[in-house]
């Protein structure tokens, strides 16, 4: 691997400070060297050095938009330049308003990107519905073609256009989601018995060893439940011809009714 690293110490996408001092501790924790132990090539091009902004005055509800526009700008450029360099790129914040610029550098290399959002937070509200006004919830907003039409002129941000899809988006970890973040989608859950392990569910037309625990199979009917969203499930290709032993078509049976049960209200206690 090629890593080409850049540091962005800037703390105004909300208001705590101290953020800034992240890409530093990073560093000296020996992020380089140890790159380097493991067979990396790693160019690391510093930090970038944002310019006070004065009168940074709120738009929508947006607070200090001139300010995160700017240093943006900058972490765009600085990531297509690493980009075009032939690095994968490793930017250090700093707070999540800085995916603004990572992002939108990054895709500005060609290719259409799939993000991977990894956070207990959507960071999609947009300048009119945040609940907070700092731009580290808002990210995503910027940066989907489908919002677009949600975001209004901003200070600074007129270099930005979107530049990802709603549907090259996942998130994992999300558990403090606001109202306004929400997409009202009705969710239909198709769901295959053969997705459990073979020793939990055996009576199926095409077992696969290394599949989901009773526990994990069960996680995902629990959540999706209370997402209030459920409005159709399938459960599928539950087979008593298969799985050997009338015990191993006890278990199936048994375990797409508990699924289906965890769909609609069954919690586990403990
Ligand atoms: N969604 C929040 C938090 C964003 C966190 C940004 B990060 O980069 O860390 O993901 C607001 C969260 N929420 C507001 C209402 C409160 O009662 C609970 C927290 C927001 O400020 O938009
Ligand atoms: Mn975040
Ligand atoms: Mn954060
Ligand atoms: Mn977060």
């Amino acid at each position: 691997h090629s890593v080409g690293i850049i540091g962005a110490p800037f703390s105004k996408g909300q208001s705590r400070d101290g953020v800034q001092l992240g890409p530093d501790l990073i560093r000296a924790a020996g992020l380089v060297e140890k790159l380097k132990g493991q067979g990396c090539t790693v160019k690391d091009y510093g930090n970038l050095t944002f310019e006070e902004v004065a009168k940074d005055e709120t738009t929508g509800r947006a607070k200090r938009p001139r300010a995160v526009g700017q240093a943006n700008k900058q972490l765009s450029e600085a990531v297509r330049k690493i980009k075009s360099e032939g690095h994968a790129c490793v930017m250090l914040g700093g707070d999540h308003s800085l995916a603004i610029g990572s992002i939108h550098g990054h895709a500005a290399c060609g290719t259409q990107l799939s993000v991977v959002w990894v956070d207990a937070h959507a960071d999609i509200n947009t300048p009119l519905t945040t609940p907070t006004g700092n731009i580290h919830g808002q990210p995503m907003s910027y940066l989907i073609h489908e919002l677009r039409s949600k975001i209004p002129v901003m200070p600074n941000f007129s270099w930005l256009k979107p530049c990802i899809a709603a549907e090259d988006v996942v998130y994992i970890g999300l558990r403090d989601v606001d109202p306004e973040e929400q997409v009202k989608k009705p969710i239909h859950l198709s769901y295959d018995i053969d997705a459990l392990d073979p020793s939990l569910a055996p009576a199926t037309g095409t077992p696969v060893v290394g599949g989901l625990t009773y526990r994990e199979g069960i996680y995902i009917t629990e959540h999706i439940c209370q997402t209030g969203l459920l409005s159709a499930v399938d459960m599928v290709e539950v087979n008593p011809k298969r799985g050997g032993t009338d015990n191993g078509v006890r278990s199936t049976v048994d375990a797409a009714v508990d699924l289906l049960l965890g769909c609609f209200g069954r919690v586990r206690e403990g």
